[in-house]
């Protein structure tokens, strides 16, 4: 049909998609230059040099790390402007945004982001309530209690998935890590028998690339043009999110109602799961959920999840192995922890493990040079925002807080690049004057000066998981394997494979190999 109109036009649909993308630029363009003249002209920019929207945007794409650091030690009191792959957006202060944060969300919206990062009027992702609250209400209080599950599937998970060989056998991280993530975090989210089968592994890592390889696609079309390059087959992966959902509902709905008849029959003999699907069911009513919106939030979940953890904990391992002084003080702090164990074998309590600052530390040290997002807290407002120092910030204006500028500031880290976990121990002398000496160290602080995991609000309500999972996989990793950078077991700081960077984003490189052996001992 599409095809047939535009034969009729002598048109073929890329010179007409080129056409139309030429008029769209040049309206955006214009729109640009207009919007420039607003109260926001007050704010100094680091645009001037490029003209075009597109360059701006194509720029920050290729060089978001160095344009948010130059910005950031120009003005780190104030803030400034910089076209981000989001738009036009001021990027301010920890003060700035400590201000703007506390704004209520009818003035200062977390979704408008979202909507945009996500393409969510393509893809179909919604603000999902009962996701955030089922985090806060019943995972993260509860992590004592699912803990023992939690530790047994990354200790199976990483007993199948990592060589059994006590010689060096070269493994793509990325990938194996991804599994066991998965793999863990759905013995939490769905169950220890869904979250082992294949069709679920598959099904809660690829719902999340086909999302935002999808966002990504579509992002870079203008946007008017967005549903015709739909129609001419540019983002496939939106027929499969629509496909991953119906598979998700397919594996779900049944397991749901056959919890509620065996909840509706309990005489008290029935062992009621402990997971976040039966929470979640447990509250759906409230939230208006239907079965299946139960099912389709369990992808949700897995969304916020999975990724973001098994590539911190990536990008920690290799940390740990281009660093292999860092590997003796850890598996010493580990042995002590397992000696306080009152089980037999002795096994990871909650306490014991956080009793572990070495190891948190060394993983908030990762985080902090190898951050997921370089920016946090971006919101757009929806109301004007006046501002302590004067400025009012227009209605509309897209806000991010500069994180991993922040992380690497060296007023506030000595050697900011230098990869350093001590500077996160409560008494360690090369610690920095900024951060020295606080449990608001940890890595799940969410403070000013610990900006990863957002803060505020609507600061990640996941991160003791993820710091959990991430510690646990940490554990016994570094107690049954060795890991090396190089064949024959080679490491040293050369061999760290660099990240990819891209826009807003930091993930390590997908093709990375790490080489493993099994400890002799172990
Ligand atoms: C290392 C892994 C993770 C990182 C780096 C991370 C980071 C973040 C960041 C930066 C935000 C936005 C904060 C803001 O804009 O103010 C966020 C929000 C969120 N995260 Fe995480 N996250 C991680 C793991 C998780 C996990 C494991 C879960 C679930 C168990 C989760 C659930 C969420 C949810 C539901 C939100 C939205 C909160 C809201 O709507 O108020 N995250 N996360």
């Amino acid at each position: 049909m599409t095809e047939a109109i535009f034969s009729q036009l002598g048109l073929s649909p890329s010179a007409l998609l080129l056409s139309a993308a030429a008029a769209i630029f040049s309206i955006t363009y214009l729109f640009s230059q207009w919007r420039d003249t607003s109260g926001l002209s007050k704010i100094p920019s680091l645009d001037e040099r490029f003209k075009l929207g597109f360059q701006r945007k194509a720029r920050y794409l290729k060089h978001g790390k160095e344009l948010l650091r130059e910005g950031y030690r120009r003005f780190p009191d104030g803030m400034f402007r910089l076209t981000t792959q989001f738009g036009p957006t001021v990027v301010v202060s920890r003060d700035v945004m400590d201000e703007v944060i506390k704004k209520p969300d009818d003035m200062i919206s977390f979704m408008e982001p979202v909507k945009h990062d996500m393409q969510v009027e393509y893809t179909g992702i919604t603000d999902d309530h009962l996701v955030a609250e089922t985090i806060r209400n019943d995972l993260t209080p509860n992590l004592g209690r699912i803990m023992p599950t939690l530790s047994k599937e990354i200790q199976n998970a990483l007993l199948e998935e990592f060589p059994k060989s006590t010689e060096w056998t070269s493994l793509n991280i990325n990938k194996i890590l991804l599994r066991v993530v998965a793999i863990a975090s759905g013995s939490t989210f769905v169950g220890t028998e869904l979250c082992r089968t294949e069709e679920w592994i598959h099904l809660s890592t690829q719902y999340t690339m086909d999302v935002f390889i999808a966002a990504e696609k579509l992002k870079i079309v203008p946007s008017l043009l967005r549903p015709l390059s739909i129609k001419l087959g540019w983002a496939p992966e939106l027929q499969r999110i629509v496909e991953h959902r119906e598979k998700a509902k397919q594996y779900l709905v049944p397991i749901i109602q056959k919890r509620r008849q065996m909840m509706a029959a309990d005489d008290g003999s029935w062992e009621k799961p402990d997971d976040c699907l039966q929470w979640m069911l447990e509250k759906a009513h409230q939230h208006g959920y239907s079965d299946e919106d139960i099912a389709v939030s369990q992808l949700s979940l897995s969304m916020v999840a999975i990724h973001s953890t098994s590539i911190t904990a990536t990008q920690a391992l290799f940390d740990l192995a281009a660093n292999p002084s860092c590997l003796e003080p850890l598996r010493n702090e580990l042995n002590t922890a397992l000696s306080m164990s009152p089980d037999s074998p002795p096994t990871f309590t909650k306490s014991t493990l956080s009793s572990c600052s070495f190891l948190d530390a060394l993983i908030k040290e990762s985080q902090r040079l190898s951050p997921v997002l370089l920016v946090i807290g971006k919101r757009v407002a929806l109301a004007p925002i006046p501002l302590s120092n004067g400025i009012t910030l227009p209605t509309g204006t897209h806000i991010a807080c500069p994180s991993e500028a922040v992380g690497t500031d060296p007023t506030m880290y000595a050697d900011p690049l230098e990869f350093r976990p001590e500077r996160f121990l409560k008494d360690s002398s090369s610690s920095s004057t900024a951060i020295s000496g606080s449990t608001r160290n940890a890595l799940t602080a969410s403070t000013k000066n610990s900006l990863h995991f957002g803060f505020g609000r609507h600061s990640c309500p996941g991160r003791f998981f993820a710091a959990m999972e991430i510690k646990l996989v940490f554990a016994f990793l570094v107690q049954g394997w060795d890991v090396a950078l190089g064949e024959g077991g080679q490491t040293g700081k050369e061999l760290r494979p660099a990240s990819r960077e891209r826009g807003d984003s930091i993930t390590p490189d997908p093709s990375a190999m790490v080489w493993i052996r099994r400890r002799a001992d172990a």
